[in-house]
């Protein structure tokens, strides 16, 4: 079922254009992998994990108290050696802890490989937006990235770890839809 919440502009249901986003869009699998099925080479380059104020929303989500930093991991993860995804992932610092303490050594192995391989692991529903410079995520990239189109397509969603929550959010660069195709898009292709 659609949902558009009237003051959430994270919508439920991903986009019918660009037609040829739509297949990464809907990835329910590790986009890691993903990308990594359609390109030569693929890297984690890390931007940034720390401890910095987060939006209020993201805070929501991570039971954050929305006056306190969150953990924050910016990366970007390469297709032979072009920018495609921007990742930024979220946490409350309590739960570095235990439930998420993997991440302080997580380094420039992909999130997803860890978060994937983990039955405890329990992804939320995906939620996507069309992000521009009002959005302080594009903000943000436009400060990584030179020449960002004028709108950008974005998904979210919350992995829960006992009943610890993490928010990960992805942001599709262009060069994503230069990847080329492979056999598997031939049969998850979505239809319309
Ligand atoms: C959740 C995943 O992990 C990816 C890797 C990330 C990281 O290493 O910080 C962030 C966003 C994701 O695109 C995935 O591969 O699906």
């Amino acid at each position: 079922m659609k949902t558009r919440h009237l003051h959430d502009p994270w919508v439920s249901f991903a986009p019918a254009h660009p037609r040829r986003l739509r297949p990464w869009l809907n990835e329910r699998g590790s986009l890691t992998a993903r990308l990594i099925s359609h390109s030569k080479q693929f890297c984690v380059e890390v931007i940034e994990q720390r401890l910095k104020p987060v939006q209020h929303d993201e805070a929501r989500l991570v039971k954050l108290n929305a006056r306190r930093k969150g953990l924050v991991r910016e990366v970007v993860l390469r297709c032979n050696g072009v920018p495609a995804v921007f990742g930024h992932t979220v946490v409350c610092p309590q739960h570095l802890r235990r439930t998420w303490r993997f991440l302080a050594r997580l380094g420039n192995r992909s999130l997803g490989s860890v978060l994937f391989a983990n039955p405890l692991v329990v992804r939320q529903p995906l939620h996507f937006q069309r992000i521009d410079r009002r959005h302080p995520l594009y903000r943000r990239m436009a400060t990584l990235f030179p020449d960002l189109p004028p709108t950008l397509w974005a998904r979210r969603s919350v992995f829960l770890l006992k009943h610890s929550p993490m928010l990960v959010t992805e942001v599709f660069l262009p060069a994503v839809l230069d990847l080329p195709r492979n056999e598997l898009d031939s049969t998850q292709t979505t239809p319309g």
